[in-house]
């Protein structure tokens, strides 16, 4: 924190926020609960459950072998006993702990849905959030590709009904890369090295590790094209030919047939295919997917199959889930511009004390009827221009004058119309 203190002795370090955190209020802070709001409506429309799990667990449920967050990008702290604890950098792995805990009997689908922050302490490049809002649902005991597609067209549902113009949702499988790695015999730190590369879109460093190994010519040519396998999944099944492991040739035709239930949904233009996708988590073990738009840099959604993670918790469930990213949402549709705007919605009451009573009755009655109300005592020391400018700052469509014990002056602050009304006709 810097200190920056003023003659006053005013610290104006207080007002900063840490790097990577912001202050949302307003009208963005209504947009983004209103978005929230609409999509969680959709998810509620397919049956899904909410849940809340805490902010803070304990490192265990985000460690090493869940295949999350590496241990240096979380932020950790202790409680009085010595525990560590962490703040959750996922919500995934509190879902399937949860799944295990409650619903541990249950062998028929389980549907649950989330909202929450999370908190990733990345390297802070160029404004990059180190909290941020997911919206998410996870889907247990279903490991049908039936249950892959749904997945997908409620996240397609999701972000049309979010207002988002051409977006895609790339697809892969963890399976795919995995299939080639063990094809190619790597082993596991050659593996992560080769994915490192892969994510960085350093060929030269990929070309080198490929060659200093005996390969077959087919899978070295296929590991080079990794990062442009990607298209509609006709373009894609020429790779089925290439490989020989059954793991990878599994992976494709588990598409095909997720592609084929995704355009019975009609949603077949939001999909394309990525087999060069790599799991961002290594709990992944099918499907793994994001949703791209323009406007926003990253991934707007990203999710995935992870059979096998829930079991870590003590019960054998299949599952897949995602999250759609709220600040990147929005990100993109601002910059599209088809972020609904808030509308002036409330009213303010202003009075004098002698009209306390009437101006009380008349909030409540309009609050009553579910209008929103400011109640307001005018002050001496303001004139009416300043409580229109007032309005105009805080959105607010128009004042209720109390004139007398009977009247008001209504002002509609857009157009400044002005107008008399008798309360006791407003009332009845
Ligand atoms: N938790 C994952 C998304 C996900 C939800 N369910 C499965 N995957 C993420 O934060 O990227």
């Amino acid at each position: 924190m810097s200190y920056l203190v003023s003659e006053s002795g005013f610290n104006h370090g207080l007002l900063h926020t840490p790097e990577g955190v912001r202050d949302i209020y307003n009208g963005e802070c209504e947009q983004k609960l209103r978005l929230q709001e609409s999509i969680h409506d959709i998810i509620k429309l397919y049956g899904f459950r909410d849940i809340q799990t805490p902010t803070f667990e304990f490192f265990d449920i985000f460690n090493k072998e869940r295949g999350t967050t590496a241990s240096r990008e979380m932020y950790k702290f202790f409680d009085r006993e010595g525990n560590t604890l962490v703040l959750r950098p996922d919500i995934t792995p509190s879902i399937a702990r949860c799944v295990a805990k409650y619903y541990k009997e249950e062998e028929l689908p389980i549907r649950l849905c989330y909202q929450g922050n999370t908190f990733i302490n990345n390297t802070s490049y160029q404004g990059k959030l180190k909290e941020t809002t997911q919206l998410g649902t996870e889907l247990f005991n279903d490991g049908s590709s039936d249950a892959d597609a749904e997945m997908i067209a409620l996240l397609v549902n999701c972000l049309k009904k979010a207002g988002l113009k051409e977006f895609q949702v790339e697809i892969g499988h963890a399976d795919f890369f995995l299939g080639l790695l063990e094809e190619a015999d790597f082993d596991q730190e050659e593996a992560e090295q080769l994915k490192v590369l892969i994510e960085k879109k350093n060929l030269f460093g990929v070309e080198e590790l490929v060659s200093s190994k005996k390969l077959d010519e087919n899978l070295k040519e296929l590991i080079l094209k990794l990062p442009d396998l990607f298209g509609n999944l006709d373009n894609l099944l020429y790779a089925k030919k290439m490989i020989k492991n059954q793991r990878s040739v599994h992976a494709i035709e588990h598409l095909e047939k997720l592609y084929a239930i995704l355009e019975l949904y009609g949603f077949s233009e939001y999909i394309t295919f990525d087999l060069g996708m790599l799991s961002k988590y290594n709990y992944y073990t099918g499907i793994i997917f994001r949703a791209l738009s323009y406007g926003s840099g990253e991934a707007i959604a990203t999710g995935g199959r992870y059979d096998n993670l829930v079991e870590q918790f003590g019960k054998k469930a299949k599952a897949i889930g995602f999250v759609i990213l709220i600040d990147q949402l929005m990100t993109a549709l601002s910059r599209q511009k088809v972020l609904n705007k808030a509308s002036a919605s409330s009213t303010l009451i202003l009075y004098h004390s002698q009209y306390r009573k009437m101006a009380i009755d008349l909030a409540n009655h309009f609050r009553g009827s579910g209008m929103k109300l400011l109640l307001m005592r005018m002050s001496n020391e303001k004139e009416m221009v300043d409580y229109v400018d007032y309005c105009k700052r805080q959105s607010i469509g128009g004042i209720l004058l109390m004139k007398d014990a009977d009247t008001i002056e209504v002002i509609d602050i857009s157009s400044g119309g002005k107008k008399i009304t008798q309360i006791s006709e407003m009332l009845s």
